[in-house]
């Protein structure tokens, strides 16, 4: 076990990535963030604080829970949270935001769920850890804070101080 991201580091990443879709995304009427229940969240409100004073102004926020769009939802595994979306994303620049990118079966449930809000313009990825060579599914992240070259069989856990007691990304190999 391993600390691959330190407390340090994480609210610099996360800076960066604010500035870095900023810069792709300077048309804030038009681009709106989503972050997927239940650890994306974390991530996503940490990246939305950090995005409202780059963009100074509040961004479109919202949390989407993909539970009924797995594909192993007949497992029974994992439980619903809340879905909030308060605006329309109807032609709209969508950004999702996780906090892990391993196999990619959630982002691919993450784009069938929102698909039932509206029909985005496009949808963009933003996720803090970018496990590499490990995708089931044809996935790419378009704004990545950490790249991490593991094992399938490995584990990255990302902490929070809200959930964990500390904010750190830790590999388990
Ligand atoms: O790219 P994927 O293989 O879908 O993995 C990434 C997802 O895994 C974790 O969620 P969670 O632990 O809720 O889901 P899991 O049971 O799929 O690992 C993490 O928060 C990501 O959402
Ligand atoms: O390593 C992994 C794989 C999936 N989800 C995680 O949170 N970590």
């Amino acid at each position: 076990m391993k600390t691959i991201v330190t407390a340090e580091q994480i609210p610099l990443i996360i800076k960066r990535l604010a500035y870095c879709i900023a810069e792709n995304h300077p048309d804030l009427a038009n681009t709106v963030f989503i972050g997927l229940q239940p650890r994306g969240v974390y991530f996503s409100n940490r990246l939305v604080q950090e995005l409202n004073e780059v963009y100074n102004a509040n961004v479109k926020y919202g949390q989407l829970d993909i539970t009924m769009y797995r594909d192993d939802i007949h497992r029974g595994i994992h439980i619903p949270k809340t879905t909030k979306i308060d605006f329309s994303i109807e032609g709209k620049n969508v950004i999702l935001i996780d906090d892990v990118l391993y196999t990619g079966r959630t982002i691919r449930a993450a784009i069938d769920a929102l698909m039932d809000f509206g029909r985005p313009e496009k949808v963009g990825l933003c996720v803090l850890v970018d496990r590499l060579l490990t995708r089931e599914l044809p996935i790419q992240p378009n704004f990545v804070g950490k790249t991490v070259d593991s094992l399938y069989s490995d584990k990255v856990l990302v902490h929070w101080t809200e959930t964990e007691g500390k904010d750190e990304i830790i590999l388990i190999d």
